[in-house]
């Protein structure tokens, strides 16, 4: 069964909503999202839901490989989405950007 949920740290919920931020990059562990599905979007602090995306396309990536278009993707700057990530995966180097698009959102988002 492909996974069918993902959350977001809440402060990235408005970027998200807005549309401007297209891409997430994740572990291993995440990476099983299968394009052309819809996935539920929730908080990771409370596990609200607040939108729902369609998976575009998942693709294998190493840390050293980001990129400006990434960082254009994600709406932060290069040197920011670099420690974004470092934070998040401090050892990891293969990673996957899930690219994906807003469908639906919630009316109080
Ligand atoms: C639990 C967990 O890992 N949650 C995550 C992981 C990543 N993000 C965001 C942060 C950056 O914008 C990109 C890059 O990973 O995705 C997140 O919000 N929550």
């Amino acid at each position: 069964m492909h996974p069918t949920k993902i959350t977001f740290y809440e402060r990235f919920e408005p970027i998200i909503l807005s549309g401007d931020k297209t891409i997430t990059i994740r572990d291993e562990a995440e990476s099983h999202y299968v394009p052309g599905t819809r996935v539920a979007v929730h908080t990771y602090e409370t596990d609200r839901w607040f939108c729902d995306i369609e998976i575009g396309s998942v693709t294998p990536i190493q840390f050293d490989a980001l990129n400006e278009e990434h960082a254009r993707q994600e709406h932060l700057s290069l040197k920011d989405l670099k420690a974004v990530i470092r934070d998040i995966y401090p050892e990891l180097d293969s990673l996957y950007v899930i690219e994906y698009r807003l469908i639906s959102a919630s009316q109080a988002g």
